[in-house]
């Protein structure tokens, strides 16, 4: 700690200096008149997080149980933050003598002081792929009806083609088996759904509905699948003899089965819910299908979803005798599903707009002379993506040049992990400076971490949220939203069309949205977590910038973590730091104050520091103060470890467990210490689920940031991962995500 002009000026970074670590975003601290504090070690040599408060002990009850109606604690004047009571150690964020439930006012967050150092990180050159968006064709140089021309001209308001639609909507016209690879946005989805729909037009005798399915289109996620059938309904529309369905979890088997008993001639569907009616469903049929379309190809054919791709391809070829044309579509289409398209597909084209291979026939698999049964020959292509036996990812095995949308401005900041929390409101809020609003996604690593951080923004002022019947809460404000796997479909739904609909708002999610959803006028995305493979940041990244308009994203990293930039710059993303004090420096506007304070208007933080520390109390006595919170941010944080301890394999060298600093992440959950029984939780149990023995688990430090976890303890046991692969299994028949941070 630094002390200039009888002002203290605290810094991000702590009192030692290891070599090749710089300081760097000094936080100024000219009006906190504050006397030097000397930190607090706990046993293991760690500062401890909390430091003491004297006092203060006015009118915070009344508030603090008044939670509906959001935060309303007093600011801390100069005395308070420079008082300090006497260390009581806490177990869990309760102090010795609090109950939950009771107001918690003695504590002052230290979170500038004895944080890791923040990295100087050189940026190399990077060489970005480009891809041109716009074509120079239009729709009505293609050879299609003209009722279908004039649909999309008028009802869509499309005339000019993007590149893809205009290069690969001759090529399945021609009916060649095909691979299509290009950005994010940039209308994938109708460069296959014109030319099946142009064909299904034409066929002879006439389509009828009795028929069943002609075309298949498989997609991971609900909310894509609703997408998808919609950009069909509008595409059929002069063509009303052609009936569009869409299947997937969460609906109703019922009214499904009824359905298909009508007949669905363009089949919509996620995988888990079509096994589901292959099953039990005998009206469903597959008998005239001529079209199989795998829509975000490298995901379906991921762990989770390959088997039950395999379980539908295969019922497809036992009841259809027909020439089928079949089409992989992505943005990150991995080497894996390259070699596992050269041996399933026949003479595939591959259209990948970014390195012009128009009509370049794939180069031999060396092992494309295996079995002929479609599941043998998925088998190899699981090289690209996870497996269950070693966790094993497709980061560095399946090296793909990924291309992001030109105009999206992507950034990291090193954030050390207590001030996470503060950073993120920081965006939140600032993101909402312009008057006209604007839409957020914050990808969060988990469920848990999703439900948590949504009760408590709900909890600022400045939040609204959408009520059961779907429309907005009364408190004006910024709309929150939410969108995870384990939301029950009905909230699903609502929330992924309220959020579409909005003209502003945040959404908090996890990677179930970062597929495929078109979600309009999202102008930020902000990666709270790193995601598990370059594939998935530029998926997420993608929900932005799309179709040529501007957008910005922001990966969350923290000092340990700085060496994931080299990961990305060698799928040739280009991506500069934001400092840290520029995020934080939003918490001294209007528009933040407003935000997280809401009554307190007017009433002005005079420092960065003091809003941060401030808004951190805040959150810490949310938490504290009510049993339901704590046990819910204890569960967030348990989530999160989990979800950390899953990384592939290719990233553990930056993404290991062990450097994390417990404490400090629990801050993050506003939570005061990590919650005493962490490796109960995370599955410290032996194969015959006794626990093991306390001294068995290794401890050793690399650094004083170290969590002091070894990762064979947070593995899972072979037991473990045979129930947790049921579990996994019985999820996914009912569509929920198959990987733990999904
Ligand atoms: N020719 C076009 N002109 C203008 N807008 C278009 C055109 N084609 C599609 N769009 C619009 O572009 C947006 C993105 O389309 P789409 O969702 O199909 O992209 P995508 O490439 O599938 O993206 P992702 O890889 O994220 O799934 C949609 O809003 C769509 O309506």
């Amino acid at each position: 700690m630094d002390s200039t002009g009888g002002g203290i000026v605290l810094n991000l970074v702590s009192n030692v200096e290891p070599v090749n670590k710089v300081k760097k975003h000094p936080i100024p601290q000219e009006t906190l008149k504050k006397k030097k504090k000397t930190p607090q070690r706990n046993t293991e040599g760690r500062e401890d997080n909390i430091s003491h408060q004297k006092g203060n002990n006015n009118s915070n009850h009344d508030d603090a149980k008044n939670e509906s109606s959001g935060f309303s604690f007093n600011f801390l004047d100069d005395k308070q933050t420079g008082s300090r009571g006497k260390g009581v150690k806490q177990k869990d964020g309760e102090s010795k003598n609090k109950q939950p439930g009771q107001p918690n006012n003695n504590i002052i967050s230290s979170l500038f002081r004895h944080n890791p150092e923040i990295p100087q990180v050189k940026i190399q050159k990077v060489t970005e792929n480009k891809e041109a968006i716009f074509s120079s064709t239009q729709f009505s140089e293609l050879p299609l009806h003209s009722f279908m021309i004039s649909n999309i001209e008028k009802n869509l308001g499309f005339s000019q083609m993007t590149t893809v639609q205009q290069r690969a909507i001759p090529t399945l016209l021609h009916g060649q088996d095909t691979l299509i690879k290009s950005q994010t946005g940039t209308g994938k989805t109708l460069a296959y759904a014109v030319p099946v729909v142009q064909q299904l037009q034409g066929l002879q005798p006439k389509v009828q509905r009795l028929h069943g399915p002609y075309a298949l289109i498989l997609v991971p996620t609900r909310e894509l699948a609703c997408q998808s059938f919609e950009t069909l309904v509008k595409l059929v529309k002069p063509f009303h003899w052609i009936v569009p369905g869409v299947l997937m979890g969460g609906e109703k088997k019922k009214s499904e089965k009824g359905r298909i008993r009508k007949g669905i001639n363009i089949l919509v569907s996620t995988p888990g819910r079509l096994v589901d009616h292959i099953n039990t469903t005998e009206a469903l049929t597959f008998s005239r299908v001529r079209w199989v379309i795998l829509d975000e190809a490298d995901r379906l054919l991921d762990l989770g979803f390959e088997k039950d791709v395999t379980t539908i391809l295969n019922a497809i070829n036992e009841q259809c005798q027909n020439q089928k044309q079949t089409v992989l579509v992505s943005a990150t289409l991995s080497e894996g599903v390259k070699r596992l398209a050269n041996i399933t597909l026949k003479d595939p084209v591959f259209i990948d707009v970014a390195k012009h291979q128009l009509d370049k026939a794939l180069p031999p698999a060396p092992w494309s002379a295996s079995s002929s049964s479609t599941e043998e020959k998925l088998r190899p292509a699981k090289t690209g993506s996870q497996t269950e036996e070693t966790g094993e990812g497709e980061t560095g095995e399946d090296a793909e040049m990924f291309s992001v949308p030109e105009r999206l401005k992507q950034q990291f900041a090193i954030v050390p992990s207590k001030l996470r929390l503060v950073a993120l409101t920081a965006l939140v809020a600032g993101g909402f400076k312009s008057p006209s609003g604007c839409k957020m996604l914050v990808f969060l690593s988990s469920c848990e971490s999703v439900d948590f951080h949504y009760t408590l923004f709900q909890a600022c002022k400045g939040c609204s949220i959408l009520k059961e019947d779907g429309t907005a809460s009364k408190r004006e404000g910024m709309p929150l939203f939410r969108l995870h796997g384990s939301m029950s479909q009905a909230e699903r739904i609502k929330m992924y069309h309220a959020f579409s609909e909005a003209r502003k708002g945040v959404l908090l999610c996890t990677d179930v949205a970062a597929r495929g959803l078109d979600l309009p006028k999202v102008k930020w995305i902000v990666q709270y977590n790193i995601p598990g493979s370059a594939a998935d940041y530029v998926h997420r990244v993608g929900r932005t910038a799309r179709i040529g308009k501007e957008g910005q994203a922001l990966l969350f990293l923290a000092p340990s973590e700085v060496e994931y930039i080299r990961i990305l710059e060698e799928q040739q993303i280009r991506i500069k730091e934001q400092p840290l004090d520029d995020i934080l420096s939003s918490l001294m506007t209007s528009e933040a104050q407003d935000f997280i304070h809401g009554q307190f208007k007017g009433q002005r933080q005079r420092s960065v520091e003091e809003a941060a520390t401030n808004l951190q109390l805040r959150y810490e006595n949310h938490v504290l103060t009510n049993t339901a919170h704590t046990q819910q941010a204890r569960k967030a944080f348990h989530s999160f470890i989990r979800a950390y301890a899953t990384y592939p394999s290719s990233l553990k060298h930056i993404l290991h467990i062990k450097k994390l600093h417990l404490g400090h992440a629990a801050k993050s959950f506003g939570l005061r210490e990590a919650p005493s029984n962490i490796h109960d939780r995370i599955g410290n149990t032996n194969a015959r689920g006794t626990k093991r023995k306390q001294n068995s688990m290794k401890v050793s430090s690399v650094s004083e940031f170290d969590s002091g976890l070894d990762e064979s303890t947070l593995m899972p046991s072979k037991k473990q991962k045979a129930d947790a692969k049921k579990k996994r299994r019985k999820l996914m028949l009912q569509e929920k995500r198959p990987h733990p941070q999904k």
